[in-house]
This record gives C-alpha cells, structure tokens and sequence, in this order.
C-alpha cells in the first residue's frame, strides 16, 4: 500500500546562531492510508511546528513533505487552496468556530469557500451531525453551547469535505475528561467505521491511546515509536506503555529505553 503522507527529513530551524532553535531537525516518517496516529513530545518539541509544516502554514526549510505522492511545497493557487481546504481537514485546540455564526454556518464555511452547493453538502452534515451528536446544537450560536459540542462541531466542519487526512492539534486541551474522553470516541469510531486517516498531536495520554500508533519527539527528532497490538493489548495497556515513555520525557533522548 502507497503512504498517504511522507515526511522526509524535514527541517525547521528559527533564529540564528547563537540564539537558534532547531525546532524540527530531521525528522522522517510516513502516514498509511487509514491510520490513526499519534505525536507526542514535551512541551517546545516541535510537535505544532510539524503539523503547521504540514497544513503549509510555515515552510520548512528543507526536507519533503508529500501528500499522494505530490510535494506539497510544490503547490501553489488553485491546487494548494484544493490541498488546504480539501485534502486536509484542520482540528484546532481552541475550536476556532465564527462566533457570528451558527452551528450549521460554522460547519457550512468549507463548502461555500469550495463553492460546493448546500443541497451537495447537506446530506454529510446531517449525517455528520447526528454522529457526533450535536444535532440540537446546529441551529445555536458558539456562545450558547458547551466546549465539547464546540469541539464536535468543530470536527464536523474538518470533516465535512471528506479530507484524506484530519490534522488535530491538541484537540482534547481545552476539553474535561468527559468530553475528550467523548471527542476522542467520535474520532476513533470514524476512523475505524470510515477509514479516516488522523494524524493527533497531543500532551494527553489518555488522548494518545486512541491511537493505533505513535511518534514521541524530543529536540526536533523522533526518538521512540509505540505501536498497539489491536489484537492483544487492551486500552488501558496501551495507555500504560503510553505513560511509560512520558514518564522519560525531558530525560533526555539518550538514556530513554
Ligand atoms: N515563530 C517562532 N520563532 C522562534 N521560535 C519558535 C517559533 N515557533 C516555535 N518556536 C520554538 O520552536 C520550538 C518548537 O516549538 P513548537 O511550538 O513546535 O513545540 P510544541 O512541541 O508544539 O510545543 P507545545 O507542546 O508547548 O505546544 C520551541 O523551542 C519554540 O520555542
């Protein structure tokens, strides 16, 4: 089976010498058609610096990044506003949801950006809605709803152009444990029922035992990979071997397992 995602060797440095952060500094790995990955690190590991390298919101300064085969930094016009807005679907911590707009609005931006008509639209988000149960909240304001039903509703709007890839940044820390623990139902459900690939970066290792493989940085590399065996390990072991490894984090890379 062909990647769906390839990051190879990528590099992102800010400053200059002496004062120089090198933020992502070689880092390779490849996403499968399906997968439900994981990054984890501490805090200043380069986590969001990679996923922003991959929503094109910063160029790294060296390195690949293909997305199908096609080199993303390659893209321009047309094709990279297809790319953003279709090919990757964007989960943000802090919902990032219009005020001035209802729920249903909020979910709507995508498709009236991509001038998909609602009658086109309409069905996903009905069935998209009912899933993530957040049906009642269509016709409501930001304002007037909880942080979780933000942030399902959120993910609706991610997913509502059935992107490859969902990019979900944190999506869990602004939540309670009720509703992360909910979110992440939702989001494990979709790409176990409908093969959505995810790609989560995450503190939470709660959050983080979702997920069917993960990819702990430190100082801008990949020092440890964790992979569930769906078939013999529960959950919660997962989640333990999850804690393990954090538990070394900020130990430096050298002297972890
Ligand atoms: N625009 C910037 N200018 C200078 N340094 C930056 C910039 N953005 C990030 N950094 C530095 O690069 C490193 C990686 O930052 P990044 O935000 O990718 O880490 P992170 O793992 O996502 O951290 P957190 O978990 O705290 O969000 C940090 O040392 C950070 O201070």
């Amino acid at each position: 089976m062909d990647a769906l995602l390839e990051i190879e060797d990528l590099k992102k440095y800010y400053g200059k010498e002496p004062n120089q952060t090198k933020a992502l500094n070689g880092i390779t790995f490849q996403v499968m058609p399906g997968e439900f990955l994981g990054i984890m690190g501490s805090s200043g590991s380069g986590k969001s610096t990679l996923l922003n390298c991959i929503a094109t919101v910063i160029q790294p300064d060296s390195g690949k990044i293909r997305m199908k085969g096609t080199e993303i930094q390659r893209l321009k016009g047309k094709k990279l506003a297809g790319y953003r807005g279709k090919e990757i679907g964007y989960l943000f911590q802090n919902f990032e949801l219009l005020d001035n707009l209802t729920g249903r609005e909020n979910i709507m931006v995508p498709l009236s950006i991509h001038n998909i008509s609602e009658a086109e639209g309409g069905k996903r988000l009905e069935q998209l809605a009912e899933y993530l149960e957040i049906t009642e909240v269509l016709d409501k304001f930001p304002s007037q709803m909880s942080g979780g039903q933000k942030q399902r509703l959120a993910a609706a709007r991610a997913l509502i152009l059935n992107p490859g890839i969902i990019l979900a940044d944190e999506p869990t820390g602004a939540l309670d444990s009720r509703n992360a623990k909910a979110l992440m139902e939702k989001l494990a459900g979709l790409n176990r029922d409908d093969k959505t690939t995810v790609l989560m970066v995450t503190h939470d290792s709660n959050a983080a035992s979702y997920c069917k493989r993960i990819l702990f940085i430190q100082d801008g590399v990949i020092f440890h990979e964790l992979r569930r065996d769906l078939l013999a390990e529960t959950q919660q072991q997962f989640y333990e071997r999850i804690l393990q490894v954090m538990a070394q984090l900020g130990g430096g890379s050298a002297n972890v397992l």
